[in-house]
């Protein structure tokens, strides 16, 4: 298994830089000052690099919803019980879910995983790739074993794999997982070195008197199972989720292939932070799409060194922010293809 993830990660390679400062350069030829696009330049040069084009067109896009379930409900730390996150599975399947409303407008396909739900689901459009019935309650021991965590990182790679072959050029990742903003939590702490109170949020809507409980489970987890910090694996294992580790894997093999991926919420994020703990190359292929509502979704993005385009105070998670966001990769991707040069236009360039 780890021999599988290596391959993966070697082939992850660095962005051509030859058509991206190509890229910077053509943008300076197009009809308006230099820079004044803003993000919507810099996200133009990030593709440039990412796909070797200076125009691409990343007409098929997938937005990737992995599922898993937590142990760790048990103790309380979310405001909606472990039964919906079956129940919004069967609600993906049938387009009733916020991201399918949002990925129908986007012309965005949603693929949804069963990586790590507790209860058995069958569904001719889910793509079962059950792990394990929910993860081991990380307060009492570690989610995950070893072994189980390196199969939710091969397993993701592998759902990014099958849906490039099937055409997709640009990936939203996307989750639903009842408690799943705990480990997320568990995962940024022991990874950047942040207490537990810095980096617990209210997820669904917990109350102040839940949310203090929640920062004790995560720092119980995190002492109960001393996480190292410098192997990944282990703090994903130890302290985090099936999903978060399909989310991972999902966000390596794009990376290999290739694809750019638009990061979503909180949980997707601290799936990024895992990838890139493993390999600090596949971050080039990362694009963020908005800051979310949970408390520290700023902290992690910092962390990541990633920079989001909206704030809309959403947090829902499921890849709602992302797709929201392949609007504006679009629109960057047109800018490129569609734009009138300086030359082309007649209009007179350079700064007097
Ligand atoms: O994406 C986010 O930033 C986000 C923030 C808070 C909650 N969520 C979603 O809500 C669920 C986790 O919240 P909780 O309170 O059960 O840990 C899970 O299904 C996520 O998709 C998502
Ligand atoms: C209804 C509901 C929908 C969700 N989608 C992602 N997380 C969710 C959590 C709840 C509770």
């Amino acid at each position: 298994m780890m021999d599988t993830l290596h391959r993966i990660t070697s082939d992850i390679k660095p962005l051509n830089t030859k058509v991206q400062a190509e890229t910077a350069a053509y943008l300076d030829t197009l009809t308006k000052p230099p820079g004044s696009l803003g993000k919507l330049e810099s996200l133009a040069i990030q593709l440039a690099g990412i796909t070797g084009q200076m125009k691409p067109t990343l007409a098929k896009k997938s937005v990737v919803v992995m599922a898993g379930d937590h142990g760790v409900c048990e103790e309380g730390i979310s405001a909606f019980p472990a039964e919906v996150t079956p129940q919004m599975v069967i609600n993906f399947l049938n387009g009733g879910a916020a991201v399918n409303v949002l990925a129908r407008q986007a012309g965005a396909d949603v693929h949804c995983v069963d990586i790590g739900v507790a209860t058995e689901l069958n569904h001719e459009k889910l793509l079962s790739r059950n792990i394990g019935r929910g993860t081991a309650n990380m307060v009492k021991g570690p989610a995950m074993t070893r072994e189980e965590a390196l199969q939710s990182l091969v397993t993701g790679a592998e759902v990014a794999a099958e849906l490039v072959s099937q055409g997709t050029q640009l990936f939203v990742t996307g989750e639903m997982g009842i408690g799943n903003t705990t480990p997320s939590a568990a995962i940024f702490s022991v990874l950047s070195g942040r207490q537990p109170s810095e980096v617990v949020g209210r997820g669904t809507g917990v109350t102040d008197e839940r949310l203090s409980h929640k920062i004790q489970v995560v720092e119980q987890a995190i002492q109960v199972n001393a996480p190292q910090a410098e192997d990944p694996i282990d703090v994903l294992a130890k302290v985090g989720g099936y999903e978060i580790g399909g989310l991972a894997g999902l966000i390596l093999g794009a990376a290999a292939h290739g694809c750019p991926v638009l990061i979503d919420g909180f949980i997707s994020s601290a799936a990024a932070l895992v990838a890139k703990s493993i390999c600090p190359e596949a971050l080039s292929y990362m694009i963020a799409s908005h800051v979310s509502h949970e408390q520290a979704h700023v902290l992690l993005l910092e962390e990541l060194g990633l920079h989001p385009m909206l704030q809309m105070d959403m947090r829902l998670g499921e890849g709602t922010g992302g797709v929201l966001c392949l609007h504006l990769v679009e629109a960057a991707c047109r800018i490129m293809s569609e734009m009138a040069t300086f030359e082309s236009a007649g209009i007179s360039g350079g700064a007097v």
